[in-house]
């Protein structure tokens, strides 16, 4: 049997701002560990909402409240005397727009090792830099520039930088916030190629607005919909035999947002990008 990375239970997350918005109603998933799992749904369902809540990311914007629990392993996130920063350790996070820090591509590599005082020597460091930039299969690409700018690679590879970042503080988690959506379509191959390189040492949590992206790279996939959690399965069951209608409607690329019996609201077409990969 899998072993569970990260659970949520009841999970409901509200913006207080403006307009109230409950983003999630009450979610309970569970996140196998060493597996890829891809969040999917219609735009504005909830996925960077469920995404950031794992890692308490949206408490850096104000007018946000939460309750229920996200579990790392049978420790609560919210309820630990655990310093957030170093619970965003244990939980990275891969953002969609690629940022190089202002610093060499060496530097950017080194910069959380350093903070968190994770090494003996020069020596040492250097050897972990180079780990991970060969882990994001970027090692060869720069290894003759390491002192360059970070932001003199080119979009894709500057991904890849951020993955090496990320991964060189070792976390046990890495969130993946829609990571190739701002790439060409080599550069997200590469990082895809990347991504799976990496699932099977890590804990993928991936957001994708594309399915043909989860299909090639989710062991799991969750659906959510209007801030519910409709399904979670293996991705070969859930796209082949979805379990549930609003996934075999979203599936087949028939999803309109607000048709629900109960909501009276006019249903608007959903970007469901089944439609525009094919
Ligand atoms: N800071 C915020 N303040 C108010 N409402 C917000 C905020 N962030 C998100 N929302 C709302 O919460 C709901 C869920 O948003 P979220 O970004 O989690 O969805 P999403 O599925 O990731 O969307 P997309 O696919 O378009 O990126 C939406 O109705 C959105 O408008």
């Amino acid at each position: 049997m899998t072993d569970t990375a990260l659970t949520t239970e009841n999970l409901t997350v509200t913006y207080t701002g403006n307009r109230e918005v409950e983003a999630l109603k009450g979610v309970s998933v569970e996140f196998p560990a060493n597996q890829l799992t891809a969040i999917i749904g219609p735009s504005g369902c909830g996925k960077s909402t469920l995404l950031k809540s794992l890692n308490r990311l949206h408490e850096i914007q104000p007018n946000v409240e939460i309750s229920g629990d996200v579990l790392l392993g049978e420790q609560s996130v919210y309820d630990t005397d655990e310093p957030v920063p170093e619970l965003r350790r244990r939980i990275g996070y891969v953002p969609q727009t690629p940022t190089a820090l202002p610093l060499s591509i060496y530097e950017n590599v080194a910069y959380g090792l350093k903070i968190h005082g994770d090494y003996e020597s020069k020596a040492e460091l250097d050897d972990r830099v180079e780990h991970y930039l060969r882990k994001v299969n970027l090692w060869s690409e720069v290894k003759d520039r390491l002192d360059a700018p970070g932001a003199e690679l080119s979009t894709g590879q500057i991904q890849r930088l951020c993955l090496a970042r990320s991964l060189a503080v070792e976390p046990e988690i890495l969130l993946c916030d829609e990571v190739t959506s701002a790439l060409d379509p080599v550069s997200a191959e590469t990082v895809e190629e990347t991504l799976e390189s990496l699932k099977d040492e890590y804990t993928i949590i991936m957001v994708t607005h594309s399915m043909d992206q989860a299909k090639r790279l989710a062991d799991e996939v969750v659906f959510l919909y209007l801030g519910d959690c409709i399904e979670t399965n293996d991705t070969r069951s859930f796209f082949e035999n979805p379990q549930h209608e609003r996934t075999a409607e979203f599936v087949s690329g028939h999803t309109v947002v607000g048709d629900d019996d109960d909501d009276e609201s006019e249903p608007t077409s959903t970007p469901n990008t089944v439609a525009a990969e094919r």
